[in-house]
Order: C-alpha cells, then sequence, then structure tokens
C-alpha cells in the first residue's frame, strides 16, 4: 500500500490541512505482493482474499478497544458492523477487477476490504491520524491500496483523480515486468534488452490514456453526515471523470435527495441541483443499529449518476444558473418574481415566467429543473434585448452588488 499525502489544496485553503506522510512502502519494480505468482498478467494485480476476511466487521469495537481507539464523534465516526450490508453496497456498485475507487473516510478499514476484494484499485482518503496509521499497518502488503491521510474537503479533486490514473498505470507497469522477467526466467534465457527504448517509451504512452479516454472513476462511501452536503457539492460536477457516487447517508437525506417532487414543501434549490448533475436513485435503508456506535438515525445507500457535462440540461451560464436556483429558493414562501429580487426586477420575473408558459404567481418549490431551465433563457434573452446583447449572468450581477 502506498500512503501518501496528494492533493493538497490551493494556498489559500491549506489552514487546518496538514495533510501528512504516515509511511511510505514503495514496491520494489516487479515485487507483487506474497499471495501472487510471478508470472502475473499484466494488469493490476488482484489481491488474494483470503487475509482479507481475517477481520470481521462485526469486531470491530473490539479492535478498537484493543488499539485504544475511541470513535470520534467530531469526525462522524459511525463504524458499519455488518459485512452483509458492505457487500451489498459494493455488489450495487459492480465493482469489477481493475476499477479506480475513491474512498472517502476509510476509518477502520470495513468497506476498504470489501472494495478489494472485488479487485478494486481503492485510494482511501482518511482525516483522522490514529485511524491512518492503523490501516497502512494492516494494508502494508496491498500495493491495490493507496492510502492519503487528509481531509477530503481540502483535496484538489482533479488532481486527486488523476494521482489514480497514475496509480492504476504504475501497477500495470509492475505487473508487466513481472511477467516479463518470470517469462525470461522459465525459459531460462539471460535477461535481455528485449524492447528498444522507442518502443518502450511507445507502450507506455499506449498504457496512459488521455483524459477523455480513461475510465471514470467510482466513488464509494460510508460518509460521516456532516459531510455530505460538501461531498456533493464537491462531486457532483465532475462527471467528465467521475461515473457515480455510492454514498450511505443520513435516511433523511436520502430520501429528501431521491423521493421528494416539485410542489413539496421539501423540494429545495439542492434537488434542482442535483438533478441537473446526475440522477440519484435511493438504493436500500439501513438500520441504525448495524452502526457502531449507533447514531440516532437510519441510514440508506443513494446511488447517484453523473452526468457528462455535454449531456447535462442546456442554460445559459452554469453558474448563472445555479444563483438563479439558489436565489429563487433563499426565500421559499415569496412567489418567484419576489425572491429573485434584487437579481431581477419582479416585472421581469413575470414576464419571464409567462414567456414560459408559467405562473406569473409561481413559487420556486413549484417548479421542476426544466422549468428554472427555460426561466434562465428567458431572462437571458430579456436581458440581451434590454441591454442590447450585453445581457448580465446573475453570479456577475452578484459580484458587482457587493463592490
Ligand atoms: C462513518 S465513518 C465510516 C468508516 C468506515 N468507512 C466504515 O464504513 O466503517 C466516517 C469516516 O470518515 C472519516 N472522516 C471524517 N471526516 C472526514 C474528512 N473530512 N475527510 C476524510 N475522512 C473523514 C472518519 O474519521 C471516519 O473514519
Amino acid at each position: 500500500m502506498a500512503c501518501t499525502a496528494l492533493g493538497a489544496a490551493p494556498a489559500a485553503a491549506q489552514h487546518n490541512a496538514r495533510p501528512r506522510i504516515v509511511s511510505v512502502r514503495s514496491q520494489q519494480p516487479g515485487q507483487q505482493p506474497a499471495s501472487r505468482s510471478a508470472a502475473a498478467p499484466a494488469s493490476p494485480a488482484v489481491p488474494a482474499v483470503g487475509w482479507l476476511w481475517d477481520k470481521k466487521s462485526a469486531d470491530t469495537r473490539k479492535r478498537l478497544q484493543q488499539a485504544d481507539i475511541k470513535p470520534k464523534k467530531s469526525l462522524g465516526q459511525n463504524f458499519m458492523l455488518d459485512d452483509g450490508v458492505l457487500s451489498s453496497i459494493v455488489e450495487a456498485a459492480g465493482v469489477q477487477p481493475g476499477d479506480l475507487v475513491l474512498e472517502i473516510g476509510p476509518g477502520t478499514g470495513n468497506l476498504t476490504r470489501h472494495l478489494l476484494a472485488a479487485g478494486a484499485l481503492v485510494t482511501a482518503v482518511e482525516k483522522d491520524y490514529a485511524l491512518s496509521d492503523q490501516l497502512a499497518d494492516e494494508f502494508a502488503a496491498v500495493p491495490q491500496l493507496r492510502l492519503v491521510c487528509s481531509d477530503i474537503l481540502r483535496q484538489d479533486l482533479p488532481q486527486l483523480l488523476a494521482g489514480m490514473h497514475q496509480h492504476a498505470a504504475e501497477l500495470a507497469q509492475q505487473a508487466q515486468q513481472a511477467q516479463q522477467q518470470g517469462t525470461a526466467s522459465a525459459s531460462g534465457e539471460r535477461q535481455q534488452d528485449v524492447q528498444q527504448p522507442a518502443a518502450a517509451e511507445q507502450q507506455e504512452q499506449a498504457q496512459q490514456p488521455q483524459q477523455g479516454q480513461r475510465p471514470k472513476v467510482k466513488v464509494v462511501a460510508n460518509l460521516p453526515y456532516y459531510i455530505t452536503k460538501d461531498c456533493l457539492v464537491q462531486m457532483l460536477p465532475l462527471g467528465d471523470r467521475i461515473s457515480d457516487l455510492y454514498f450511505m447517508l443520513q435516511d433523511e437525506v436520502g430520501v429528501r435527495l431521491t423521493q421528494v417532487d416539485p410542489g413539496a414543501a421539501d423540494w429545495r434549490a439542492m434537488n434542482i441541483l442535483t438533478l441537473y448533475y446526475c440522477r440519484p436513485q435511493y438504493l436500500f435503508r439501513i438500520d441504525r443499529r448495524k452502526y457502531h456506535p449507533a447514531p440516532k438515525v437510519h441510514g440508506c445507500v443513494v446511488r447517484f449518476k453523473l452526468t457528462p457535462p455535454a449531456e447535462r440540461l442546456d442554460v445559459p451560464n452554469e453558474a448563472g444558473f445555479a444563483a438563479l436556483v439558489k436565489k429563487a429558493f433563499s426565500q421559499r414562501r415569496k412567489v418567484a418574481r419576489n425572491s429573485l429580487r434584487p437579481l431581477y426586477e419582479p416585472g421581469e420575473v413575470a414576464a419571464a415566467l409567462a414567456a414560459c408558459g408559467l405562473s406569473e404567481d409561481a413559487r420556486a418549490q413549484d417548479l421542476t429543473l426544466e422549468q428554472f431551465g427555460q426561466l434562465a433563457w428567458a431572462l437571458q434573452r430579456q436581458g440581451e434585448g434590454r441591454d442590447g446583447g450585453a445581457a448580465q449572468q446573475p453570479e456577475q450581477q452578484q459580484a458587482e452588488g457587493q463592490q
């Protein structure tokens, strides 16, 4: 396992981030985990699963006591005790050998073990140093796990995801070298340079596809409830690099994000923005007693299937659209023409709503994603007509208003 501190946030965000290297146990080229033969196939290795099951998730309480570690409420530490639930999540996520999986908060490694057993190449980001140290020891012989000891919310995500592709390329290269060494020694030949340098370089380039062709990452996590929204805001826009998020959430939040319709009191800006970026699906509920310590509320698993940027609803401007939606919901009881002040004059909003075939008295909570999209275009067209083409987007107006 490689344990590192990668993808540190920009300087302004580094206060308190303190990512650090716990340990680095580098793999010698060609060296494989003990369980693998030298003549491994030239693809990322899959660990033998036997030892993974030496530790049962149900024993978490006992193992924490032995290590003298108390669950920290401040870090949302509610460990999953049920291996059945964990394997259901990995199965629902369709994890296949060689898949790239980002895990947030591996904790005592309960979900991590299931992901590795399914053959995933896992990058796990854990904020708690004590737990990171434990994981670094436990998974020392597993190069398929890359452990990042840091706060996920302070990570430069594109950099973290790029590091996952690099990790996969390194493992593939090691497997290939091991295979070549195995073949050479089996045939009794002397090890020779069988490739010209240029050919080796070409092969390496072929193994490192460009961004658009790279396989997308899956994110699978038993999240601390208090960072759910921030993680969604951070990850939902990355549909060009992430295929799906499989999150264990507070049940009430999962229901609110997946089972509320326009017009309901619980229809919020987060519903509109979630639907803009993905298709959310409630998978199953998890009894609160399956966690240690048991939280006050039940959990659930939700799949967020991310929409690639080119397939999202067409809006005049993404940041402007998000600002429009948030402003419209900022005073939920008011009709939209009033809640959208001062971004737009009430008369402008009423005219735009009418142009979309909507009631002038519509409230934000009455509107669907598509209707918000139509409203954004109607407001844009009106602005262009009024300003002779120099219409401002809401975020521009906001920025100027703050000056
Ligand atoms: C709900 S526990 C889940 C632990 C483990 N995955 C399981 O299923 O048993 C959440 C984990 O996230 C870690 N964590 C909390 N905040 C974090 C953050 N901002 N970044 C990364 N990890 C975090 C906690 O230390 C804890 O290990």
